[in-house]
């Protein structure tokens, strides 16, 4: 048989093999696009001009609350129905502990020995627990008070840089966010010395490196120093294999902290700040409530946990903009069912965060309006921080740098939509999305 024989007929084979593969959830009866042969729906949802969100928004308009499609060969399903939701990240967490993810980049998920790029976030089973611990030790709400006044610093020399635009110019309020949530992840995360907002190229992290190296003496400051602390005492009898053990762990804290903490809460801002210079009248009724807390020019801690009002705005944002929408999904490591479904171990499911936002059984006819709070009977209706064990461990650092930014800019500002501002935001990105621009206008107050 000739070598060309035998190409022809493998490739026959795969071709058919794969095409098997894509019938997979056809098989189980759930609907949903089949995809290209071999890459399945891969390279339709790697498309940054075209966000992956709005690709899942239109295939969930023609196939329903759940549906499945194909990542290479490997079977996605996407859930909208919130019963099986709940079933997913809280009553069969164990069968469901790890995020979705690629195996291939990430290495093994679950060993002690894993590769050194493993963090909190793709981590699975005791690995995860272990690396999960520390994190919510560094994010604690004891944390939280401690790096404050420094987040505070980073938001009040954001804002004094608006003084530019008072004569009534426009401005891409997104990207002075971008600049803030990024300044304040490096400050309270990683042992910045100060502000760098536009000019961020040399972090300049040796210091804390030093101090990974010898331990801190002083208390913390910031939450690299928070971790070094709870290792103070293993860090100074641990022989080097745990001592490089323990530094992996400190390095993937802070990359998590950074990759999930800076476009989630840049964006949260812009939306919510889009979304107040539609409503003028929410807008002042924020600036009264932040009057009446917080009297003074600092904004306190325990002042930023009254703001009701402000919380609820930004709640209501996250509904109708779920930022970290990505991110909620689950691999399946032991075979279960979900719902009528049996699902095999290695299937990925997602939830569909836009539909059950918007769904109007939950939250009635004008769903797609936005409201002054959100509330639902269903636990797993409003998941922008995703569910269950696994939710977002920086969801607390987020409202708390939310809401302290959102005080200071609407205490001494009003911002307002002008002749630029967009009429209907534009996106872009692939895995997560953003806004292109959020063009805002404003006035001071005094
Ligand atoms: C508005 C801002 C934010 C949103 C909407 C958001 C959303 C999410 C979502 C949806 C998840 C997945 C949860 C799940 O699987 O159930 C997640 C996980 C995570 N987020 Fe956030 N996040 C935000 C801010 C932050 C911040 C500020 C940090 C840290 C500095 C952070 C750190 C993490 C980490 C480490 C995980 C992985 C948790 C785990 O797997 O155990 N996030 N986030």
């Amino acid at each position: 048989m000739s070598f060309a024989v035998i190409v022809v007929i493998l490739a026959v084979f795969a071709t058919g093999y794969y095409s098997w593969l894509h019938t997979y959830w056809s098989r189980k009866g759930v609907p949903g696009p089949r995809g290209l042969p071999f890459l399945g729906s891969f390279y339709e949802l790697s498309d940054v001009k075209n966000p992956r969100e709005l690709i899942i928004r239109r295939w969930a308009k023609q196939f329903g609350k759940v549906f499945g499609f194909y990542e290479g060969a490997t079977p996605v399903l996407v859930v909208g129905d919130p019963d099986m939701l709940q079933e997913l990240f809280i009553k069969k967490f164990e069968n469901f502990n790890a995020r979705k993810t690629t195996n291939y980049i990430h290495g093994d998920l679950e060993s002690e020995k894993e590769e050194p790029h493993i963090n909190v976030f793709f981590s699975q089973g005791r690995r995860w627990k272990k690396l999960r611990a520390v994190t919510n030790l560094a994010l604690s709400v004891k944390s939280l008070k401690i790096i404050h006044d420094k987040m505070e610093n980073c938001i009040t020399c954001m804002v004094d840089m608006f003084a530019k635009y008072e004569d009534g110019k426009p401005f891409n309020i997104l990207e002075y966010f971008q600049e803030l949530t990024y300044d304040v992840i490096c400050r309270t995360g990683l042992g910045a010395p100060y502000s760098n907002q536009w000019n961020n190229k040399d972090l300049e992290l040796l210091q804390t490196m030093e101090n990974v190296k010898n331990g801190v003496e002083n208390p913390p400051t910031d939450l690299i120093e928070i971790l070094l602390e709870h290792y103070t005492e293993t860090l100074k009898v641990c022989d080097r294999a745990e001592r490089i053990e323990i530094l992996k762990i400190i390095t993937g804290c802070c990359f998590a902290f950074l990759a999930a903490g800076y476009d989630t809460t840049a964006n949260t801002l812009a939306y919510t700040c889009y979304m107040l210079m539609k409503h003028p009248e929410k807008m002042e009724k924020a600036q009264k409530e932040i009057d009446e807390i917080c009297t003074s020019d600092s904004i306190s801690y325990d002042d930023m946990s009254k703001l009701k009002y402000v919380d609820a705005i930004i709640k209501e944002t996250l509904r109708l903009f779920p930022v970290g929408w990505f991110a909620c999904s689950r691999q399946c490591v032991t075979p279960t069912t979900l719902g009528k479904y049996y699902i095999e171990e290695g299937v990925r499911i997602e939830a569909d965060v836009g539909a059950l936002h918007l769904d109007k059984e939950v939250w009635g006819e004008d769903a797609e309006e936005w409201f002054d709070s959100s509330s639902s009977r269903n636990v797993v209706s409003w998941i922008p921080f995703g569910a269950g064990p696994r939710q977002c461990v920086g969801m607390r650092l987020a409202y708390s740098e939310a809401k302290t930014t959102l005080a200071h800019v609407l205490k001494k500002y009003t911002l307002y939509e002008g002749p630029e501002t967009e009429k209907e935001l534009t996106y872009q990105g692939c895995t997560s999305v953003s806004p292109i621009k959020v063009t805002a206008y404003l006035k001071r107050r005094d």
